[in-house]
């Protein structure tokens, strides 16, 4: 694994430390005692975006994220003709009613599962046109299938170029037409989720049936909450087992976008290893974002959490209680964060239920073992989950396995012991490009070579 190389080609121009070998992080001399905002939602950004693209009428978009994932969202987009202007994190977009202006063209993703799993559909609602999407290296590794069997369920035209399941495709435009589709949740929301974005313009009603269970339905609790709030009929029962998407159409709104929770999750996961004080003051606990619960864990392992008007504050402890299982289906991105934080309880912590993170950014699940297991940390890998066992971390030099949640999650590591070294600490720059300046805000010593 050491000889690992990352994808340069999936990072942007929003991206951040691109001649940055190594970040060495160590605590904060100060205790932490801050008040941030975080920059907006991955996933609110990539679905308003495809949403906007699609529309009926221009749409507008404050506090959207500029981070490699929406870069590429916005960059297709582009290349599709929509009209998009962006001025800081603002963002003004011209819909065009399904009918993408350029017809013909190569698109490249670069390593967004939000939109690679949100765009197919988008395009196979065009009457006419025909395009390629491609990923980057891991994202054309990563599972496709179920979505591309649901569309072609529905109508659409998709043809895989390599291996079947998998990008690169080719989409023709030819309309959905719309129906019953069995659809399995169990490897990814997203699928869902782009099955939903596409039904709209379905001719008839879809009904999605869920045959097993959905991991992280709150994301598909966004999407369909999002379609709503731009004027489409979706119905579904509580436990999200049967959705019916209803004939209609985008309309262009303006729309303020939510602060990103995982990203929120570093941040509130640093105040309880160090017993300092985060107060993020763009967040709020009302919000469907799965990630918002790291703030329970975290308060039942002793940190006092205020839930405000529009604001969450944690404080940390200098007593931080594990010996607790876990079932993190539903927040799966903050497996990470959690077994970087849980070195530092009093009793092991067992994470369940996160088998579908093998096919995320990295193989998740391996690598945080492999890497506790560097610094000297004691831990179980299972197919689904790892146990992490108390301990004193060890510096040492951390791959970050292009994957921008191992990351942050192991430079966390470092408001604790001094020396952490991360390689290509750039690969933050999917979801979060200003992360170490976050740190360095903190308090906490920040060292960037070339
Ligand atoms: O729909 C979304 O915005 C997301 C869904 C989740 O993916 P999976 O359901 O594939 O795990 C999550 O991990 C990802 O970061 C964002
Ligand atoms: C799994 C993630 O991303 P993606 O949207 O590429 O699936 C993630 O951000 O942790």
């Amino acid at each position: 694994m050491n000889s690992f190389l990352p994808d340069f080609e999936a990072r942007s121009e929003w991206a951040s430390l691109h001649d940055v070998k190594v970040a060495e992080v160590s605590p904060s001399l100060e205790p932490i005692c801050i008040e941030m905002r975080v920059p907006g939602s991955k996933s609110f950004t990539n679905r308003a975006m495809i949403v906007g693209a699609l529309a009926n009428g221009t749409s507008k978009f404050f506090g959207i994220l500029r981070s490699d994932d929406s870069y590429w969202c916005i960059d297709t987009l582009r290349k599709l003709g929509v009209d998009i202007t962006v001025d800081d994190d603002v963002v003004e977009i011209k819909g065009v009613n399904t009918s993408w202006p350029v017809k013909d063209a190569k698109l490249y993703i670069g390593a967004a599962g939000t939109t690679a799993r949100f765009l197919p559909g988008a395009l196979a609602v065009s009457s006419s046109g025909r395009w390629i999407i491609q990923g980057s290296k891991r994202m054309n590794e990563r599972p496709m299938s179920s979505l591309i069997e649901a569309l072609r369920n529905i109508g659409a035209d998709i043809r895989c170029l390599n291996e079947e399941g998998y990008l690169p495709i080719e989409i023709t435009g030819n309309g959905i037409s719309g129906g019953v589709v069995n659809m399995s949740g169990s490897t990814s929301s997203q699928f869902i989720s782009g099955v939903l974005l596409a039904s709209t313009y379905a001719k008839e009603p879809v009904t999605i049936q869920i045959v097993d269970h959905i991991v992280q339905q709150s994301y598909v609790k966004i999407t369909i909450n999002l379609m709503r709030q731009f004027g489409v009929k979706v119905e579904h029962d509580e436990d999200l087992k049967r959705i019916t998407v209803y004939p209609g159409e985008y309309i262009g709104r303006e729309m303020q976008l939510e602060a990103d929770a995982s990203t929120s999750g570093y941040f509130f996961g640093l105040a309880a290893i160090t017993n300092g004080k985060v107060r993020i003051t763009n967040l709020s606990y009302d919000t469907f974002q799965p990630d918002i619960k790291l703030v329970d864990v975290l308060e039942k392992m002793g940190c006092r959490v205020e839930r405000g008007n529009g604001y969450i504050e944690l404080q940390g402890t200098p007593h931080l209680k594990g010996g607790f299982d876990i079932s993190m289906k539903e927040m799966s991105d903050q497996t990470l964060t959690l077994a970087a934080i849980a070195p530092f309880a009093d009793g092991p912590i067992a994470i369940h239920d996160v088998a579908h993170i093998r096919k995320h950014e990295s193989d998740r699940i391996h690598v945080i073992c492999e890497s506790l297991k560097q610094m000297g940390i004691q831990v179980e890998e299972r197919e689904d989950g790892l146990t992490v066992y108390p301990g004193h971390p060890k510096a040492t030099v951390l791959n970050s396995y292009d994957d921008h949640r191992v990351a942050m999650s192991l430079a966390m590591i470092g408001a604790r012991v001094p020396g952490i070294r991360i390689t290509d600490p750039g690969s933050v720059s999917k979801t979060c490009p200003t992360f170490f300046e976050e740190l360095k805000k903190l308090g906490l010593q920040v060292k960037l070579e070339k």
